[in-house]
């Protein structure tokens, strides 16, 4: 049996339906009408929208061998160059394994280790930061990310949003974004027109692309010929790229393993500089909005740090109250509302539905992280969710783990999970320990936790208002 969905044109199918804002909670809507699985269709390409937990664990988990593929860009995979990027590579490609492998193995426990005291200096630098001037919020966070994945991934100290490394990776990213533009390139359709000689009238596409290679070859080779020089010279910093580079035999890596290296290094900043700056934006902006649950976590920090002590890595686990913030931070406001889109290799089964290769694979994270069976009265903000022992509902069950789907899924999930939490909480920690967030008093405004705006994108940021952060 097909899977149901909404009735779209015979040839371009659905496309004229497909919501520019919150495209999640359109496809929420969908699902109650059509059910927790249901796909629709542009020209030429399936996509399957999956809104429940037992669908993505039995899908994207269970059979992760076949669900883990991307969906192909000609632009970007093929005319650009882009196809072998940790994000973009195919699962049946040999380097995919090998990526999956490295990144694990680079972000570790003792990755994570080595690089606490960076973690813990950029937390008091940020938390300084706000407290000096609350209203360049956006900015003192983005320099906190670039900051710590500058320095960690290539041993590189950046110390403004100025600086040439981040304005090369900030250009990646927004040539990424502009190639991947749906519905932007006619090639995405009809693939055929790859093979169109540049001179060619309307080929414009073709010396875009040929522009964007050349300077992503370029981008691409900064931070990492800098890293070698800086190792070549003797005196270089420990990070992710020089522990896979000066080995302990003094042997040199083959062109091959640079080049996976290089690949690997690059996906550390474009996974984690929006990403973690929408976390904690989100998290500063809800802190502002729940006053009581600021002062709970503040009493815990009190608790555990005595006075005037800063925390630290062993100081985390004694901390469960801020634990479950940040969990229902990334569940309130998932940073990624539909992950990223998977793709399935084969034909495949699922509760007697058929599901076509090739298919584009959405998992709906926003709707399982707002599903009210799973997570009951899922618009208000609550950490007691994840508490055994509750004050107000000391007889609830602990809610699921977001962190199952906030971090996508199967062979394709975040590689950077555990040192993005590990510096979440060292931030938030931070911030409360030592300062007071607050709504704009003057103003007498507040913001209604319903009424929460969020952007459209592959990662969602927090429309972000006017706060006072002061000094405790
Ligand atoms: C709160 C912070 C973060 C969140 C919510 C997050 C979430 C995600 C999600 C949803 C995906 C897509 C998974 C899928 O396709 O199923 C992903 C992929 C990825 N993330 Fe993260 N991430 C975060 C931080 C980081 C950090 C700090 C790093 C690196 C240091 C990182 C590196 C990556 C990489 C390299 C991938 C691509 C994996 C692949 O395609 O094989 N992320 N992340």
């Amino acid at each position: 049996t097909p899977l149901p969905g909404p009735k779209g044109h015979l040839f371009s199918g659905n496309t004229h339906q497909i919501p520019k804002k919150e495209p999640w909670r359109t496809y929420s809507e969908w699902s109650r009408k059509y059910g927790p699985v249901f796909q629709f269709r542009t020209f030429g390409r399936n996509f399957i929208v999956l809104n429940s937990v037992q669908a993505v664990t039995e899908l994207l988990e269970k059979r992760s061998s076949i669900y883990s593929d991307r969906p192909m860009s000609w632009m970007l995979f093929d005319l650009v160059g882009r196809g072998k990027s940790v994000f973009n590579i195919s699962s049946l490609h040999p380097w995919h394994r090998r990526y999956r492998k490295l990144l694990h193995s680079g972000l570790n426990t003792s990755f994570i280790r080595e690089h606490w005291p960076l973690l813990q200096e950029e937390a008091s630098k940020l938390t300084q930061r706000l407290i000096e001037d609350s209203s360049n919020l956006e900015a003192n966070i983005r320099l906190n990310a670039a900051a710590v994945i500058m320095r960690s991934t290539y041993g590189y100290t950046v110390s403004n949003l100025k600086d040439d490394f981040i304005t090369a990776a900030e250009e990646t990213s927004q040539i990424t974004g502009k190639a991947l533009a749906p519905g932007r390139w006619l090639v995405d359709s009809f693939p055929l027109l790859r093979f169109v000689p540049s001179w060619f009238p309307g080929a414009d596409f073709k010396r875009q692309a040929l522009e964007w290679k050349t300077r992503f070859d370029f981008l691409s080779s900064v931070p990492y010929t800098w890293v070698k020089n800086q190792i070549a010279n003797g005196k270089f910093n420990n990070s992710f790229t020089s522990r896979l580079l000066v080995r302990e035999d003094d042997s040199y890596p083959t062109a091959e393993e640079e080049e996976i290296i290089n690949w690997c290094a690059g996906a550390l900043y474009a996974g984690a500089a929006d990403t973690t700056v929408s976390a904690l934006l989100s998290f500063v902006m809800l802190m502002t909005l729940h006053p009581a649950i600021q002062s709970r976590a503040q009493a815990e920090l009190d608790l555990v740090l005595g006075k005037g002590r800063q925390p630290s890595y062993t100081d985390l686990d004694s901390l469960p109250y801020l634990g479950a913030v940040f969990k229902e931070v990334l569940r309130f406001a998932p940073v990624g509302p539909l992950a990223l889109p998977h793709r399935v290799i084969r034909n495949d089964e699922y509760l007697g539905f058929h599901i076509p290769k090739n298919s584009t694979i959405i998992p709906n994270v926003w709707a399982i992280l707002h599903d009210e069976k799973t997570y009951p009265d899922p618009f208000t903000f609550d950490p007691e969710r994840f508490l055994a022992t509750g004050e107000s509902h000391p007889k609830r069950p602990v809610q699921m783990d977001p962190r199952a789907f906030a971090f996508g899924f199967g062979a394709r999930s975040c590689p950077g999970s555990q040192f993005a939490e590990k510096w979440m909480l060292i931030n938030m920690a931070s911030i409360l320990a030592n300062c007071t967030i607050s709504p704009f008093s003057d103003l007498g405004r507040m913001v209604n936790p319903r009424d929460i705006e969020f952007t459209t994108g592959i990662t969602s940021h927090i429309h972000v208002f006017e706060c006072n952060v002061s000094k405790r």
